[in-house]
């Protein structure tokens, strides 16, 4: 088989810090385990902006369409608030999961165990935690028509559209009863049927598609509810299956259940491509931090689970990325912290690198 093509946008921000520290785990696999990747790096988000003036050039997305998975760090900055909202960093993101179709994005909420403590929650309400949040992410209200602000007499009117088909509504439910399968056959569909068409609609083909799902016990919860019940007590979930916008919010806050905003990946997934692959895009679930980039703060361990999510979906490797996991809880246990993890007695505050560092001594350890 040919060497499998991973395209690397490390973006802005902190993005290319905690890139840095992917890429050594990269070479890392290249070198002890023979898993060697075709890797080329673009830019994209301000970066590509300062460059192209657009934050996502076309020969960048074509790019993208061709390799087997993209791996990105995260866009954005204060720099580029100014910018027409047509040549926003975020822009360039939105392009890449639209254009290639990203309508599954996988986001698990996992609490390490040394984290327990940490965790804005209880120990005994997070330890254990292990939840699929799984977001639809090519529709919904980040892309309905029309939007845009507009003329009303005489004051402007900014308008967004939440906009859902059944068809797009049913492939990220399938994505989601099968990763129900898979785990504890346990599925929690949010919207808010209460208030809104596209969740009367949303509720209806999600039953649909529990029909071919008889083993997968089903319930459905409104959105504002289903926030809180993350908060109150998150370990009653298992998969989430929610829209765009709710998705984007109840992930932020499934991150705090962790310990950190720098601690969740996740995994942006389309249609099968030729090889069998699924079209894939891997990122942190956290954005560029301009309140600590620049100064080796940033906690790399969401971009590096993010390659452990490749590992798994896009290269067949479920025991390499397993091995990258225990990487991280070791190190983890051992006590060794980025600013974002400390607080507690006896860690060892480290710097992005030396995160990457340590990760990459338990790498070795494991051989
Ligand atoms: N996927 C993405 O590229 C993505 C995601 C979210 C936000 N953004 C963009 O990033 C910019 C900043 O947004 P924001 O401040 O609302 O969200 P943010 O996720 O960048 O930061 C929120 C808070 O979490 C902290 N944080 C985030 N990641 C961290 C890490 N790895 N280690 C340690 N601390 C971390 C930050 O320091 C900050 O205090 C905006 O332009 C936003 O649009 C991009
Ligand atoms: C940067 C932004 C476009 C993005 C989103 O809203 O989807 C981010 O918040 C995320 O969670 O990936
Ligand atoms: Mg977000």
């Amino acid at each position: 088989m040919s060497t499998p093509s991973l395209l690397i946008l490390p973006g802005d921000g902190i993005g290319p810090e905690v890139m840095a520290e992917v890429i050594r785990i990269i070479d890392w696999y290249g070198d002890k385990r023979g898993l060697k990747f075709d890797v080329t790096t673009d830019l994209v988000g301000g970066a590509a902006y300062d460059k192209h003036g657009m934050p996502l050039a076309d020969e960048t997305m074509a790019k993208a369409q061709a390799v087997d998975a993209v791996l990105l760090g995260a866009v954005g900055g204060p720099k580029y608030d100014v910018l027409d909202f047509s040549v926003k960093p975020e822009r360039g993101l939105l392009r890449l999961r639209k254009e290639m179709d990203l309508f599954a994005n996988l986001r698990p909420a996992q609490c390490f165990d040394a984290l327990a403590d940490f965790s804005s929650l209880k120990k005994d309400v997070v330890a254990g935690l292990d939840i699929m949040i799984v977001r639809e992410l090519t529709s919904g209200v980040y892309f309905g028509e029309p939007r845009g602000i507009f003329t009303e007499g005489n004051e402007r009117v900014g308008i967004n559209t939440q906009r859902y088909t059944e068809s797009e509504i049913r492939r990220v439910a399938i994505a989601a009863f099968e990763l129900a399968m898979k785990r504890n056959k346990k599925l929690t569909s949010m919207e808010k049927a209460n208030v809104m068409e596209s969740g009367i609609l949303w509720r209806d083909v999600v039953n649909e598609v529990a029909a071919d799902y008889p083993e997968v016990e089903v319930q459905h919860m409104y959105a504002d509810n289903g926030a809180m019940q993350l908060v109150r007590a998150p370990k009653q979930f298992d998969v989430i299956v929610t829209d765009n916008l709710f998705g984007d919010i109840l992930s932020d806050c499934a991150a705090m259940l962790t310990g950190s905003l720098g601690m969740l990946p996740s995994a942006s997934l389309g249609a099968p491509m030729e090889n069998g692959r699924p079209k894939a895009m891997y990122e942190p679930v956290h954005g560029s931090a301009p309140d600590i980039a620049g100064q080796g703060k940033a906690n790399p361990i969401a971009c590096i689970l993010s390659f452990a999510m490749a590992l798994r979906y896009s290269f067949d490797e479920g025991e390499e990325a397993t091995r990258l996991e225990k990487a991280i809880e070791k190190v983890l246990s051992d006590g060794v912290r980025t600013g974002d993890l400390l607080g507690e007695e006896g860690v060892t505050p480290v710097s992005t690198s030396g995160m990457g560092d340590a990760i990459l001594a338990a790498l070795d350890a494991s051989l």
